[in-house]
């Protein structure tokens, strides 16, 4: 990871108005320093405004006071040579694979011949080459989510936000989407916002993870997870970091008890 600052989020509130026209806060003075090459999971109960925050950065919307800035500018709108964004697959089903890994090559303005080559590339990288011709239905939800990465990431954005990618996925397949994100993410050194539900999954992936409360969104604390990947799920130091969340949340019972085993 750099030093440099790629992501800042700086006292950012976010009011949305409700269908009776009534002021509901979204975010309160957020405040948040992304690195340069960070792995940072968003972690908190529903409604506590994590995508809120994810489409900030995105530029897909502007915050009611305070600003984003990203490269040391201010985030005006969407810029897709920085970012790129997956909520479910969004993938085209009347296109192949490569079709669909090559759709954001084509509105790049690349050329047909090397369109190809970049997406094959990110086609083995997800390691999906047996599958290039196939359509999105005969894949499964796994398959599908591996295209929907390597279509994000063939346009080789700098920053990636990911919103609950995993979120529809088996448990085995979601662990092993885990493992593939972050050997991705050491191969192709990106920035990454990753928005999850899920304790584990943050202390798996995160370099830091950013515990949110909600009413309004608010950044409770910042735990950096120290272990050295790839991580041990099974580890003492995993539990460790677990455990300080649990508590976070105020999920953890005082007495003690040997729940992990
Ligand atoms: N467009 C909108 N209009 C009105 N209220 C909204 C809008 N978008 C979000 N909200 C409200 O803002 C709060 C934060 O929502 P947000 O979707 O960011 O939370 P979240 O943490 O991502 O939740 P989840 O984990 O369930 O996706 C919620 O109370 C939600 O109802």
């Amino acid at each position: 990871m750099g030093s440099k600052t790629k992501i800042l989020v700086e006292n950012v509130s976010k009011v949305f108005t409700n269908s009776k026209g009534e002021e509901q806060p979204a975010l309160r003075e957020v405040n948040l320093e992304v690195r340069e090459g960070e792995f940072l999971c968003l972690l908190g109960p529903s409604g506590c405004g994590k995508s809120t925050l994810l489409n900030l950065v995105a530029g897909f919307d502007q915050p009611s006071s305070g600003r984003v800035l990203i490269d040391g500018e201010v985030v005006t709108g969407p810029k897709p040579r920085y970012i790129a964004i997956f909520q479910n697959y969004g993938l085209f089903p009347w296109r192949t694979v490569l079709g669909n890994v090559e759709y954001g090559l084509e509105a790049k303005g690349v050329s047909r011949s090397r369109r190809r080559e970049i997406a094959k590339e990110y086609i083995r990288l997800v390691g999906l080459e047996k599958f290039i011709n196939s359509h999105p239905h005969e894949l499964s939800g796994g398959m599908q989510q591996r295209v929907a990465i390597a279509r994000a990431l063939a346009v080789d954005p700098e920053v990636i936000l990911m919103d609950e990618p995993f979120g529809a996925l088996d448990a085995m397949t979601r662990l092993k989407m885990q493992e593939e994100i972050e050997r991705i993410w050491q191969e192709k050194n990106k920035t990454i916002i990753f928005v999850t539900h899920d304790i584990e999954e943050a202390v798996y992936l995160a370099d830091r993870i950013v515990v949110m409360t909600s009413h309004p969104g608010r950044i409770k604390s910042i735990i950096p997870v120290a272990i050295g990947r790839p991580r041990d799920r099974t580890s003492y130091d995993f539990f460790q970091v677990r455990d300080t969340i649990y508590k976070e949340f105020s999920l953890k019972r005082e007495t003690s008890l040997d729940y992990y085993i």
